[in-house]
């Protein structure tokens, strides 16, 4: 186990910042890093002055994957039993509040697939994404060949997990895998501007909408119609629904208690 912090942490208002800090190795994903990361998830998740948090790594990489050199000798009954990438790796998917990767650089393999577990990502102008799996004689193990296929397509998804083709910020911005793209420089202050913006909002409707939107991927769209109206009914059993509809008549702000 190495002696220093592998993730970063701050906050910035109501948005916490956690910074993937293995920058020698490009920010491979062994267990200590992703151990950290799941717990400083959990943290900011339990925290009620967290509205929002970003993940981000270096300029030269947000992540180059699992850390190859770490998992290389493990055997089949090791990772089977212990459910190698499983629990470790899913902490973001277990997060109520937004989660949002801010990627510059290489997002590769298991980087790629932590960034598509987020719920939004933001791209440097120079940041490279790709499932090169294949060239190390596995697949892609934390959810690439589902969310990359669920976002990009099957075509595009084949060609990247196929033959290990990186795919540039702009390509991936026309492919619906990130949200925005903007100058490397700017990735986390732009990220953090969302998170900001989402602090000002109704804690429990945005909890409610990221919910809603990831219903979208894990059901028929009948099922998750009917779930999204569900939960806009059930909005309105809280103040800040009366604060906002009030607000909006009075042409003031709304000042929402997250109640
Ligand atoms: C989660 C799963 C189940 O899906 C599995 C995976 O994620 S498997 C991993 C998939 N990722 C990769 O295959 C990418 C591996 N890295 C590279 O191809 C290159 O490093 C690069 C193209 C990202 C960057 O190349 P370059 O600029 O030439 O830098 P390097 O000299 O190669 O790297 C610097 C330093 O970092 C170490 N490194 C990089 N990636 C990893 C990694 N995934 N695991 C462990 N270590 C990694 C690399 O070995 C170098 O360290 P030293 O050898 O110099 O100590």
């Amino acid at each position: 186990m190495a002696d220093y912090q592998m993730i970063l942490t701050e906050m910035q208002g109501r948005v916490a910042l956690i910074r993937l800090n293995r920058p020698q190795a490009l920010n491979a994903l062994c267990d200590q890093l992703m151990d950290e990361l799941g717990q400083a998830l959990r943290g900011f998740d339990a925290d009620p002055e967290v509205a929002a948090i970003v993940i981000t790594g270096s300029e030269k990489a947000f992540a180059a994957g699992a850390d190859i050199k770490e998992m290389q000798s493990r055997t089949y009954p090791a990772v089977y039993l212990d459910d190698f990438i499983g629990k470790r790796w899913e902490a973001v998917t277990y997060v109520q509040k937004p989660v949002i990767a801010a990627v510059a650089g290489y997002a590769l393999g298991g980087g790629c697939e932590l960034a598509m577990m987020c719920d939004m990502i933001i791209a440097a102008e120079n940041a490279k994404f790709g499932q090169p799996e294949i060239n190390l004689g596995v697949i892609p193990g934390a959810g690439g060949t589902q969310r990359l296929t669920r976002a990009i397509g099957k075509a595009k998804a084949m060609d990247l997990v196929l033959t290990a083709r990186m795919m540039d910020a702009a390509e991936a911005e026309r492919s619906g895998l990130v949200a925005r793209i903007v100058p490397t420089a700017e990735v986390v202050a732009e990220a953090m501007k969302v998170g900001e913006k989402i602090a000002t909002l109704s804690a429990p409707a945005v909890a409610v909408a990221k919910e809603a939107v990831n219903r979208a991927f894990e059901t028929t769209l009948a099922e998750g119609v009917k779930f999204e109206r569900r939960a806009f009914q059930a909005l309105f059993a809280t103040e800040d629904q009366k604060e906002g509809m009030a607000a909006f008549a009075e042409k003031r702000k709304p000042a929402f208690s997250n109640r």
